[in-house]
């Protein structure tokens, strides 16, 4: 069984029996509206003009109507217009806490009479169950419906462990209650909504101990159904109208995030993503043939090991001196192998959305899909593109191979990096599986009706943590470590084997030192999230952990993401050279060889360096690359190298693409995207809790790679 906070409010209205939550769940899914407003305001008119300005973007009006200091009976009349007049429900936070008889007469009788306009109330369960019968003789005749008060946003509050189970005891087994407050999913036995208070765009507290987490957060991570938000609303200085409409967007697209789960299920998500790696690579293969690059000795792929798989499907090729051909051999088996998984995955998915009702099923094709991929990867026969499926295994193999002695081939730093790119699909797909392991143990738990053994869901349950797999964050922070370390061990496996304090030596050392520093924004990252959930558990010391692993963070990632840049730059691409041929890396660090006595591999004719024109060079290309006619290339033959007083700013004089145009864009692109993580600092372009936003933030990282392997490939080539 499908957890409900994976179904949509639609599906879940159609299905659901209580006429108050049939009725909510029509209201959300047509206003696209998971916002109730907490209209905390001491007058009559403060109340109808909020009510007014804000109902169009809520589903559910909370009111404490024993807070109106001028209350009567127009009011309700006047509230009871506009509810039906922008379509919301009415909630009347009345938290009733006494014996079953009490609560009758203060839920259908007083001055309020709550039970005749309120759609819903809620109660604390502290007298036992009586009260909900109290409450229920009122409400049910009149179809109103109960939310218990299963937990408490405030610090400190008591309604934990215990409890909480007891509540959600009681709630499974009475059809008067609808749901609960509280900060998560809690039951999957009966679908009880969950609405959750303390919610502002930034996790933060009040002065009197009220605890703010994001609507991603809640709605997102924890799977509740419908966020509270008072303050952040129409506190001092804001503009409700405008405020409510971005609680609003960020309720709904933590939910669409949540939704995505079935219609582009992460599973898929992550297979399109590891797809579009590989046809990038396809297309970086034809464009860097076009530009004249062969890429097979540039990759050292004859000097592997591994090298007769070359003989497989692309040796045909190889004894081609075309060098498109060359290329066009290695890309025909990455292709056709990418084409024949992409058909796995559409006919995968196809069928998953055909059987959307059956999230069982889904999760059954699922699991085929990606058994079909494995077994199309590794099945040892000569079939189906053996030669790139061997070379791939084999890179992976020895990548992961914790070797110090071995050679480090190109091809497989190349892969290593694109490894980092894909860290956070790894744990994406982590998540996935944590995802199918929690369904089939509650599933199974259910079965056998009993106390469940060990294991990780025993300790997330035990956590109190409804999205099963939350707590798995820190194997997910691992995964997405390991391809880091991966290349960590390369650049130290290459520092040991060159020769001791040489500029190869200190270049190593300071590319290893580069991808440890990542080490320290994921495990900040990390702790993070798991000082976030904390914080919800009421531990000791989780507020101040958060603030210092929020600014750790911001250190730790400015450090990592500039000196990544850096690196991109000045190493990896050799670019950034100042017009008098000074090399920026060269002030400030251990360099690869300068450009002064760099020899190009190309034949270029003398040049006029002192004049406006400068001679363009042949440069072995075929015909056709007309990229190259606009290299500012110019030789001094006296000298025997490259005169570096002719080529733009920044760049160098090896061009091997052309346009000085397409380096500049490569750069900016890759500074603008290596410093996405900013966009965490202000609340106004939270990425992640846009739909989507984490597959998008894949795609932009995939994108950055792309770019990459082009410089990185041609800087072999240019500069060499
Ligand atoms: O029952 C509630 O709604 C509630 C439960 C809880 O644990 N915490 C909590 O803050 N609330 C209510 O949620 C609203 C939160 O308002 P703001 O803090 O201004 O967003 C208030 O009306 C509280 O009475």
């Amino acid at each position: 069984m499908v957890s409900f906070s994976q179904q949509t409010y639609a599906s879940r209205g159609e299905k659901h029996a209580h006429p108050v939550i049939k009725q909510l769940f029509a209201t959300m899914e047509r206003k696209k509206s998971n916002l109730s407003l907490a209209a905390d305001v001491g007058t009559k008119a403060e109340l109808l003009e909020i009510a007014n300005k804000v109902g169009p973007y809520i589903c559910v009006l909370k009111t404490h109507v024993d807070i109106i200091s001028d209350f009567d009976r127009d009011l309700v009349d006047q509230l009871q217009a506009l509810a039906a007049k922008h379509d919301f429900l009415i909630f009347e936070d009345r938290k009733f806490a006494d014996i079953g008889n009490t609560v009758k007469l203060q839920y259908g009788g007083g001055i309020y009479r709550i039970a005749d306009w309120a759609h819903i109330t809620n109660c604390h369960v502290i007298p036992g169950e009586g009260i909900i019968h109290g409450l229920a003789e009122v409400g049910m005749p009149k179809g109103r419906g109960l939310l218990l008060l299963a937990e408490m946003s405030s610090k400190g509050m008591l309604a934990t462990g215990t409890y909480t189970d007891k509540n959600v005891e009681m709630a499974v087994n009475n059809d008067f209650v609808v749901g609960f407050i509280g900060s998560r999913r809690f039951t999957e036995e009966r679908d009880l909504i969950t609405m959750t208070p303390g919610v502002g765009l930034h996790a933060s507290d009040d002065a009197l101990g009220q605890q703010y987490r994001t609507p991603e957060q809640i709605i997102t991570e924890n799977g509740s159904d419908i966020i509270i938000v008072g303050r952040g609303i129409y506190g001092p200085g804001k503009d409700p109208v405008a405020e409510a409409q971005r609680y609003r967007e960020a309720g709904w697209n933590a939910y669409l995030n949540r939704i995505n789960l079935m219609y582009f299920p992460v599973a898929f998500q992550v297979l399109f993503l590891l797809l579009l790696v590989a046809f990038g690579w396809c297309a970086n293969l034809r464009y860097l043939s076009l530009a004249g690059i062969e890429v097979r000795p540039v990759l050292q792929l004859s000097q592997l090991p591994t090298a007769a798989y070359s003989n497989g499907d692309n040796v045909s090729d190889s004894s081609s001196a075309n060098v498109s051909v060359h290329n066009d051999g290695l890309r025909r088996g990455v292709f056709g192998l990418a084409i024949v998984l992409s058909g796995i995955a559409l006919a995968g998915w196809t069928l998953c959305l055909m059987f959307s009702v059956s999230p069982a099923m889904q999760t059954c094709i699922t699991l085929i899909t990606y058994m079909i991929v494995i077994v199309v990867l590794v099945v040892p026969r000569r079939i189906m593109f053996h030669t790139t499926r061997m070379q791939l295994l084999h890179s992976l193999a020895r990548i992961v191979k914790p070797s110090m002695t071995d050679p480090v081939y190109l091809c497989d730093i190349i892969m290593a990096d694109i490894l980092t790119s894909c860290a956070r699909i790894f744990s994406d797909l982590f998540l996935v599986a944590c995802r199918f392991y929690s369904l089939f143990w509650l599933s199974r738990r259910k079965s056998l009706g009993s106390e469940y053994d060990g294991g990780i869901s025993e300790y997330i349950d035990s956590k109190r943590n409804a999205s099963l797999c939350a707590d798995a964050g820190v194997i997910g922070a691992m995964l997405v470590a390991m391809p880091y370390i991966f290349r960590l061990r390369q650049c130290v496996n290459e520092y040991l084997r060159s020769t001791a304090g040489s500029s190869d030596a200190k270049r190593h050392f300071a590319n290893a030192v580069k991808y440890a520093s990542s080490i320290p924004v994921i495990c900040l990252s990390s702790a993070q999230k798991r000082a976030a959930v904390d914080r919800t558990m009421e531990t000791k010391y989780s507020d101040w952990c958060l603030r210092l692993a929020y600014a750790l963070w911001i250190l730790a990632v400015a450090f990592n993401s500039l000196y990544s840049y850096y690196w991109d730059i000045a190493f990896d691409w050799n670019l950034g050279h100042l017009s008098d041929g000074t090399k920026l890396s060269d002030l400030v660090a251990p360099t690869e060889p300068s450009i002064s006595s760099a020899k190009s591999s190309s034949t270029v004719g003398d040049a006029d360096c002192d004049g406006e024109a400068v001679n363009v060079g042949s440069l072995d290309v075929e015909e056709g690359n007309h990229a190259l006619s606009h290299v500012p290339l110019c030789y001094s033959s006296e000298e025997g190298v490259w005169s570096a007083s002719k080529f733009p700013l920044f760049l160098r004089p090896q061009l091997r693409f052309g346009n000085p145009l397409l380096y500049y864009a490569a750069m900016l692109f890759d500074f603008l995207l290596r410093i996405t993580w900013t966009a965490k600092l202000t609340s106004y372009m939270h990425i992640d809790l846009m739909a989507y936003g984490g597959f998008w933030l894949n795609v932009l990282e995939i994108y950055r790679r792309w770019q990459w392997t082009f410089l990185r490939i041609e800087k072999e080539v240019a500069v060499s």
